[in-house]
């Protein structure tokens, strides 16, 4: 895990540079600031006579000249004037630090939800197949803010060390023998209290699972929210989120007591050997009383440093949990990283070097050629030995049973998810990563459960292109069956559609993320179920607007709905991951032995009763 601590600081001596040696030094500065405004205060106020140093003492012989050409009063003035002086130079300094240290971490927490976020967007589809998305957002909110108190508390900790280290040195130069007795006496806590800093990662390692475990419940249940309350779900729900809730109130509970366990060895330790040196001082080696006030003086201000050094220690060991979680994260993003260019998003806006990527005009067709598709963890082949053809420009259906392996096919076509063996052929042409980019973008994809974001119709539809002209929206809403539905809405375009379009009907949502893709004009349009939620009025207005672009678009269809494929050119019929059949619509519904005649008749049937 040490090792995570330091690819994080690496990092952050990468983005940061020099400013924070700069603010090292600003540390060093101060440290000795604050040292020498307590410290020096016994020798002064022992030079202008108020008080008496014995053997202790220092002598500073142009200091000692400056003095006394003052009067008493004047001394005395002179020198709480530059004790005033130094504490509050200290001070303003302190917090022109603490505002360094803000922008640094700030300037690395930016970084690094950057990288995160955007190697996340650059990964592949079979990786999200892998994952929970839950745990992404967990990782971009909860575990990254660790991150960014961990390494803060790092910078703490740098700080921490080299005051102490300031204060030792100080110390040593008042008393030599003394200061090692407060040394040793802090080293052997240190090595005592060893075990705790190993107990506070322990802590933080059930942190991070308590929170990720939260996380995902609770993405859960709000996406499935509707199923819930149709089903009275709401107890076992509440159930699970109070005990979850319960552990995380433990875990925090625990590592509190941990620290301020600490914390109390700590102070008793304090108490005990301040009273052991007083007595000893007095009792054995007769110390005048000056001597022990800076012995007084010496341990109280090294003592609280040990102590802060020792609870930094157990802050930073409870949060290299989420170091590592981070890091393996970005790991296996690298692993799966299908966007190479343009590594940076930033360098992308600022400087726009990167070039458009130009689509692939289909004029052939695809090719399937014995394609062998099993997702990661299953035995079973999800698509065994595909042989297939999609011919250029027209409308291709893909049909079977729920499980067939359609969804799957259209993966392998968009180059979503790559085929265990066999190929897929664009216009005779093997896709291969380096032109998988040139074709996506060629493709226009609706799925099952259209995804719409939460703002106005306009805004919805400018993301795929940002310059769309009202003309060209209002094409794309006719096109799609939507321009009648979307007029009637109070603000029109601008009308808000709520959280995922929640406040739409289905079939609108379907409708308007079918002109949301059309706007992109695609050469190849991917209707996954996309006519689902539709009511036959407006599936039969698509479909005529889908023979329209026959001849211009290479247009594929999943549908369970036969009946809404009347006009497919070619039907590809798959049963359990196998093509059983292919061929023209009117050509596979007179095959009266062929499985697709079969589903014909059998939703005929269920329509007819
Ligand atoms: N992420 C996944 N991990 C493992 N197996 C999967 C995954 N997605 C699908 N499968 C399996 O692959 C097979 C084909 O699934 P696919 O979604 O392609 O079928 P489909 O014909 O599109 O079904 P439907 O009409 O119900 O959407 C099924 O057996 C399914 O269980």
């Amino acid at each position: 895990m040490i090792s995570e601590l330091n690819y994080f600081m690496r990092k952050l001596h990468h983005i940061s540079g020099p400013v924070l040696y700069w603010n090292l030094l600003a540390m060093i500065l101060i440290g000795l600031m604050e040292g020498i405004g307590i410290y020096m205060l016994v020798p002064m106020l022992s030079l202008i006579g108020v008080f008496e140093m014995g053997s202790s003492g220092i002598h500073i012989p142009w200091l000692t000249e400056l003095l006394h050409r003052f009067s008493e009063n004047g001394q005395l003035l002179l020198v709480l004037l530059a004790f005033v002086f130094i504490l509050s130079g200290q001070a303003w300094m302190q917090r022109l630090q603490t505002i360094r240290n803000t922008r640094i971490q700030q300037q690395f927490i930016r970084t690094l939800r950057l990288e995160t976020y955007s190697a996340l967007l650059r990964a592949r589809w079979s990786f999200f197949l892998q994952k929970r998305k839950s745990d992404f957002n967990h990782i971009l909110t909860t575990e990254l803010a660790r991150v960014s108190q961990g390494t803060s508390l790092v910078l703490q900790m740098a700080a921490s060390l080299i005051f102490t280290a300031i204060q030792i040195g100080l110390a040593f130069w008042l008393s030599a023998k003394l200061t090692s007795l407060v040394l040793v006496s802090g080293l052997l806590l240190f090595v005592l209290l060893r075990k705790f800093v190993r107990r506070a990662k322990q802590i933080g390692d059930q942190t991070s699972e308590f929170s990720q475990s939260y996380y995902y419940g609770i993405t859960e249940h709000f996406n499935g929210i509707k199923d819930i309350k149709s089903n009275m779900l709401e107890s076992s729900h509440i159930h699970w989120f109070e005990r979850i809730c319960r552990q995380i109130e433990r875990n925090v509970v625990q590592f509190s007591q941990l620290n301020t366990g600490t914390q109390l060895i700590h102070r008793v330790s304090a108490a005990m050997i301040i009273a052991s040196f007083i007595y000893l001082s007095l009792q054995v080696m007769s110390v005048p009383p000056a001597n022990l006030l800076l012995i007084i003086l010496i341990f109280s201000r090294l003592w609280p440093r040990f102590t802060a050094i020792q609870s930094n220690l157990e802050y930073i060991g409870s949060m290299l949990p989420a170091f590592r979680m981070v890091r393996e994260l970005q790991d296996q993003t690298e692993k799966n990283c299908e966007i190479r260019e343009q590594i940076s998003l930033v360098q992308e806006t600022s400087t726009s070097t990167s070039q458009p990527i130009a689509p692939i005009d289909l004029v052939d067709g695809i090719m399937c050629e014995g394609v062998n598709y099993r997702y990661e963890g299953s035995d079973t082949y999800a698509l065994k030995n595909v042989q297939a053809f999609i011919p250029a420009q027209g409308m291709t259906a893909i049909v079977g049973k729920s499980g067939a392996g359609k969804s799957t096919l259209i993966d392998l076509i968009m180059g979503l998810v790559k085929s265990e063996s066999g190929r897929i052929l664009i216009d005779g042409i093997p896709l291969t990563e380096e032109q998988l980019l040139n074709w996506r973008s060629s493709i226009g994809y609706v799925s099952q459960d259209p995804f719409l974001f939460h703002t106005s119709i306009r805004e919805n539809l400018r993301l795929v292109d940002p310059d769309a002209s009202e003309e060209q929206m209002w094409r794309a809403l006719q096109f799609s069956s939507s321009a009648s539905f979307v007029r009637k809405l109070p603000q029109g375009l601008d009308t808000i559609i709520g959280d995922r379009g929640i406040r739409l009907s289905g079939g609108e949502r379907q409708r308007l993320v079918l002109a949301r893709t059309m706007l992109r004009n695609p050469s190849v349009l991917v209707l996954d179920e996309a006519t689902s939620a539709l009511d036959s009025e407006n599936e039969q207005q698509i479909h005529e607007a889908l023979e329209r672009l026959k001849g211009h678009v290479t247009i594929i269809v999943i549908a369970h709905r036969l009946s809404t494929i009347r006009t497919a050119d070619r039907v590809i019929v798959l049963e359990e991951g196998r093509v059983i059949q292919e061929g023209g619509y009117q050509q596979l519904s007179m095959d009266s032995s062929g499985t697709f005649s079969k589903l014909l008749h059998m939703q005929a049937g269920a329509a007819g009763q």
